[in-house]
């Protein structure tokens, strides 16, 4: 297994690229299984969970051209088997994203029951239940979630019980293609489900109101061809500012948004970083200052965001002052605390609260990587650690990062890869 290996302290100054959003590409690959001809999806982020995503519609059948300059091409007239078996499901959770477009098209779909994960339990109950409330037959046997649909799905008012992105996103792609209107509910309104509504309106949905509460969808019969650009990652972004936070340097992203990130751009001013802001950039300045702790409770967009909550933890680790971070989306997500505390820090967990007392410096030591953002958090951390960090399974960051040690040396970062 791969390891990350870093030498701090180590400085964060320069400037980079910011990749596709994993997030959006992922329900985007799997809303091509929707199309009645090719897509093209272009900035897709070279990542694990793409390769594996991009597998699984190959085992499905799918056509699949990929050029490195043009994007891929996905061709899923050819699909032939209904099908998303356990290997691939058990190493991504996302797997479960086809469900809503297999059944949509197909009427048939069989999706191993993706489980829990280090970060929480992780149920698909709302899922299931859309889909029902659409008119499909579903049954769990043998592990798999079978469903069924004679004929199209059939519109309908759909009030989530909870918030949930990978909810909205198979509903709103089987709405995409069902008999009539679909209403959801208490839908997510991260800016990925912007991104993925974008490109079934590319395709020739029908659907308004993404990005707030309720979507209303008038479904087509038949979804055609497009080409597509997934919008920047959110949380890569928020990872780099972080690592330059703490680190008390400075960083320039390219290729990102400002806009969908607003709940955590202001935590960083809120730390005494100096930010400037451009179409499609945004700069951190600590001007060698080190951050101030900043308390923060993570909800769904437009709040704060799970997926950036342990990055900010490891800039608080060694921030003046104390601070609590409430973690309100996953049971299991403040796991990497035990990790940072062997790293010198001092953070105290009560209940989904952790309470963070920032010290002058980390010390380097071997860590385990437990799941994709509690892993950065320990990259930042060995960063600003002094001595040798070794991050061990870093397969959960490749996950989610694209060439994390190559655009950390680019900031002039002393990380290194060793394949093991
Ligand atoms: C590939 C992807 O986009 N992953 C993101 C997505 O995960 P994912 O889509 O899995 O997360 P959800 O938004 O669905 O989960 C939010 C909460 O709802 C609960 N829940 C969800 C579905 C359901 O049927 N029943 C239920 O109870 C979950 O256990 C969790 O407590 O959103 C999360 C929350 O922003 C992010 O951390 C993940 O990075
Ligand atoms: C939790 C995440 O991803 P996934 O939902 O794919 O596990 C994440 O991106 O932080």
């Amino acid at each position: 297994m791969d390891k990350l290996i870093i030498e701090g302290p180590s400085p964060v100054d320069g400037t980079l690229n910011i990749s596709g959003a994993k997030n959006s590409a992922l329900p985007i690959l799997a809303a091509a299984l929707l199309a009645d001809g090719p897509v093209h999806i272009r900035n897709l982020p070279h990542l694990n969970d793409i390769t594996t995503m991009i597998a699984l519609l190959r085992c499905m059948g799918t056509d699949i051209t990929i050029d490195e300059k043009l994007g891929v091409e996905i061709d899923p007239r050819s699909v032939n088997e209904l099908t998303a078996p356990y290997e691939m499901v058990k190493t991504m959770r996302a797997s479960i994203l086809v469900l809503g477009p297999l059944l949509a098209r197909h009427g048939v779909a069989n999706v191993s029951f993706p489980g829990g994960c280090a970060i929480g339990s992780r149920p698909v109950d709302i899922h299931l239940k859309g889909l029902e409330a659409m008119g499909a037959t579903i049954n769990v046997e043998d592990g798999f979630i079978k469903a069924r649909s004679s004929g199209r799905l059939k519109g309908a008012t759909i009030v989530m019980e909870k918030v949930t992105v990978g909810g909205t996103e198979n509903l709103l792609m089987a709405a995409a293609l069902a008999e009539g209107k679909t209403v959801l509910q208490n839908a997510a309104m991260e800016p990925e489900i912007v991104d993925l509504a974008d490109f079934l309106i590319a395709m020739g949905a029908d659907i308004q109101g993404a990005g707030t509460g309720t979507i209303t969808v008038h479904g087509v019969p038949k979804l055609g061809s497009c080409t597509y650009d997934v919008m920047p990652d959110r949380i890569e972004t928020g990872t780099f500012l972080a690592a330059a936070a703490a680190a008390r340097g400075r960083v320039r992203l390219n290729r990102t948004r400002a806009d969908i990130l607003e709940s955590v751009l202001v935590k960083f001013e809120e730390a005494g970083a100096h930010l400037s802001i451009g179409p499609d950039w945004i700069e951190l300045d600590m001007k060698g200052n080190r951050p101030k702790a900043v308390s923060f409770r993570t909800a769904p967009y437009p709040a704060f965001p799970t997926d950036m909550q342990s990055q900010l933890m490891a800039m608080n680790a060694v921030a003046e002052g104390q601070a609590t971070v409430t973690e309100t989306i996953f049971e299991n997500r403040l796991i990497q605390v035990h990790e940072l505390n062997r790293m010198g820090a001092d953070i105290k967990l009560e209940g989904n609260t952790a309470i963070v007392t920032g010290v002058e410096r980390l010390t380097g030591a071997p860590v385990m990587a437990s799941d994709l953002r509690a892993s950065a958090s320990l990259v930042i951390a060995g960063m600003v650690a002094e001595g040798t960090t070794v991050v061990d399974r870093i397969y959960h960051i490749d996950r989610g990062y694209e060439c994390i040690e190559e655009k950390l040396q680019q900031l002039g970062a002393h990380i290194r890869r060793v394949p093991g």
